[in-house]
């Protein structure tokens, strides 16, 4: 048979053997057509199914033949349901293999559930042997007895539970047949059975034992065995009280389970599944989404000749069903690529641009070589082989932009064209090397070691060093510096992202040559010991202009092995705030010290040191007093006139001035809500201010 053909309802019809406690011998009433094997004669009529199986047929030939099939459809996914129905009596348990007494658990005897048990443990392990699938099999055991519910394993199986939530009752793990014939046990011993005229051990439940297939992706795929309690005739098992209602109950039970097959047969669009608790639970096996055998149990006997005719009815019946569990499968397929098409989609949009690249088309992640001291820097992104045609700064913003708010992209961009433009003496390299060997006194120095910037101002007549690598020094402490290896990933302004000190030590390099080189506003300590080198180490209180700030602190790694002079260099150095902009400030320096340069011609640069940095104060005092007497008295059109200051700055300024009756000092004006941190400097710098001296 060919499995994928498999129709999804199928319907077999099983004759029972004489009942020898009738003590009589007579001709069965079922004919079976010699032709065809699957068509019977009752009472005249022609029943044609899909199996017929005569009183001789062995479990193994009725397995076979109607039951197989559907276990390759439960490892397909699907919700299989065999179910068996007739009158009390014919054989339904015994087809079913819910007993667990000795004789049905002979080989010969075993029915339809430790049958389909062995096929599935057996494919499930074969399953797991090919493949590294996990699949667990476990099963339920629930009875609905007088219109109730029960789960047969749980703790308390005598309290009745909610047939909408059959799906919830306690699963016991299948390993093996002695694991199912230990559940059967505990059921059947909570089930309710009782002798009968009819049958010595007749079920007075319907009952439901379902295997459960749980694959590792949380897919369940479900065996439903349904052993229907029998319907019966209430005058003929003479039953009273308790006995008849269980009766009543039954045939209440199967006669909503006729009226769902009705319905659905004649395609219904409302379908009673509620009328009874029975359909209710099975609704899910009653549904055109699931695969549906039916096993019709029959009486040869004459006597039970309405009986044998309502059971082919309700069999005949069942066999109109039109089920399409393929289309369920197909649709939840479809339904599965549509939802991972959307959330592709939804993940693509939420992706920003510049990340929807693949990566490894155009630029390449490197993880900058540890430094001399093994200290680890940031990361970096290549540059692309083929990105001649993209200028630097686009690829800059667009890599320091991605998940940035507008604002913020806003901002950046203003702080990327500041730094752009101080960047641009390109040629900083030879232009360092040239101030060097001019040997300037009162030039400022750079040094950048482990990813530190250090300024320094060398003694008169010393030489200005800078400190490099100790592949560097091999070269002497003028060798030239590295280019940087890449571009960083992210601007060093708006991530604390430590820079490859290559780099950093280019750009400082860079920034250092907008100062005047004859003079500075530094003034240094007594000379240290590193004054050999040239170098001096920097403390806060000697460096009144300068309040350096910096958004990636790095701290030293106290683990490194260290000269004792790098080390007297890294407590001089402790605490001490740097900044990747340290150019806007040292600009600002360097006005100042064009100013002192020209108030100061005479006199040698290294004998006055005190009076320079008073010199310095008061001139920055005088020039941030000009600034603030501007601010308190201009009108707006006059405000505009100042650098740096546009129209909508000057409107807000003479609001807040109107409002605060007048700007006591500079640090009233910065912290105005007016500004920025970008246009405060762009401001100061323009003014010739230096934004983070300390503000009067
Ligand atoms: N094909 C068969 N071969 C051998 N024994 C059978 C066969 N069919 C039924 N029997 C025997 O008949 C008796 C009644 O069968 P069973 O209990 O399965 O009937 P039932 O339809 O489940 O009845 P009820 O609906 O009252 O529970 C059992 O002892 C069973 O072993």
């Amino acid at each position: 048979m060919e499995y994928d053909k498999l129709s999804p309802v199928r319907v077999g019809v099983r004759e029972a053997p004489f009942r020898s406690f009738l003590g009589r011998q007579e001709p069965s009433i079922v004919h079976f057509s010699p032709e065809a094997g699957n068509s019977l004669v009752v009472d005249q009529n022609d029943y044609h199914f899909d199996h017929a199986f005569r009183s001789t047929v062995s479990q193994l030939e009725l397995y076979g033949a109607l039951i197989m099939p559907l276990v390759g459809k439960v490892f397909c996914g699907f919700e299989c349901t065999v179910m068996a129905y007739g009158q009390t009596g014919t054989g339904k348990s015994y087809s079913m293999g819910m007993t667990a007494d000795n004789q049905a658990t002979s080989e010969e005897h075993l029915g339809v559930l430790p049958r389909c048990l062995c096929d599935i443990l057996d494919r499930v392990a074969a399953k797991q042997e090919n493949t590294l699938e996990r699949i667990q099999v476990s099963a339920s055991y629930i009875e609905i007895y007088n219109e109730k519910a029960y789960d047969l394993l749980a703790a308390t199986p005598m309290d009745p539970m909610l047939a909408s939530r059959s799906d919830s009752c306690t699963c016991l793990p299948l390993a093996s047949q002695e694991d199912l014939q230990r559940l059967l046990q505990l059921g059947n011993n909570n089930r309710h059975v009782r002798r009968t005229n009819m049958n010595a051990n007749s079920s007075r439940s319907h009952a439901i034992v379902t295997i459960h297939l749980r694959r590792q992706g949380g897919q369940l795929s479900r065996m439903n065995i349904v052993d229907l309690a029998g319907s019966e005739g209430v005058r003929r098992t003479g039953h009273k009280g308790v006995a008849r209602q269980e009766g009543v109950s039954i045939n209440m039970g199967l006669l909503s389970v006729n009226k769902v097959v009705m319905a659905m047969a004649a395609g219904h669009a409302v379908i009673p599944y509620r009328d009874s608790v029975l359909t209710t639970v099975l609704q899910k096996s009653l549904t055109s989404q699931s695969y549906l055998t039916l096993l019709a149990c029959i009486s040869p006997h004459a006597c039970d000749l309405s009986e044998t005719i309502s059971t082919l009815r309700f069999a005949k019946s069942a066999k109109r069903l039109r089920l399409n569990p393929q289309q369920l499968m197909m649709s939840r397929n479809h339904q599965l690529q549509q939802q991972q098409q959307r959330q592709q989609q939804t993940l693509a949009a939420r992706t920003p641009h510049a990340l929807r690249r693949p990566l490894t088309s155009s630029t390449t992640v490197k993880v900058s070589r540890p430094t001399q001291h093994g200290a680890q820097n940031s990361y970096y992104l290549m540059p692309p082989k083929n990105t001649k045609s993209m200028p630097l700064m686009q690829l800059q913003r667009t890599r320091s932009e991605m998940g940035l708010t507008p604002k913020a992209k806003k901002r950046a961009r203003e702080e990327l064209q500041l730094e752009m433009t101080m960047d641009a003496p390109s040629d900083s390299h030879h232009s360092a090397i040239s101030l060097v060997e001019k040997g300037c006194s009162g030039a400022v120095s750079l040094s950048n070691s482990e990813t530190e910037t250090t300024l320094v101002e060398p003694l008169s007549g010393s030489n200005v060093t800078l400190k490099q690598d100790q592949e560097q020094d091999s070269n002497g402490p003028m060798g030239p510096p590295q280019p940087p290896p890449a571009i960083p990933l992210f601007h060093s302004s708006l991530l604390s992202i430590a820079e490859e000190p290559d780099s950093q030590q280019q750009k400082l390099q860079q920034r250092q040559l907008l100062f005047d080189n004859t003079c500075s506003p530094i003034v240094l300590p007594a000379a240290g010991p590193l004054e050999m080198s040239g170098i001096q180490p920097l403390e806060i209180s000697d460096m009144p202009v300068l309040r350096v700030r910096r958004s990636a602190r790095l701290n030293f790694n106290s683990n490194r092995q260290q000269s004792s002079t790098e080390q007297q260099l890294q407590q001089n150095q402790n605490g001490l705030r740097r900044s990747m902009r340290l150019a806007v400030k040292l600009e600002s320096a360097a006005v100042t010290a064009n100013h002192l340069l020209a108030t100061q011609n005479s006199g040698s640069a290294g004998g006055s040191r005190k009076r320079l940095n008073a010199a310095t104060k008061r001139w920055i005092n005088k020039q941030r007093n000009t600034f603030l007497n501007q601010l308190n008295t201009a009108d707006e059109r006059e405000l505009v006139k100042l650098p740096g200051i546009g129209r909508k700055t000057a409107c807000s300024l003479v609001m807040q001035r109107n409002r605060l009756g007048g700007f006591q000092s500079l640090r009233q004006v910065q912290q105005l809500p007016i500004w920025t941190h970008v246009t405060w400097n762009s401001v100061c710098s323009a003014n010739g201010l230096d934004p983070y001296v300390k503000c009067m």
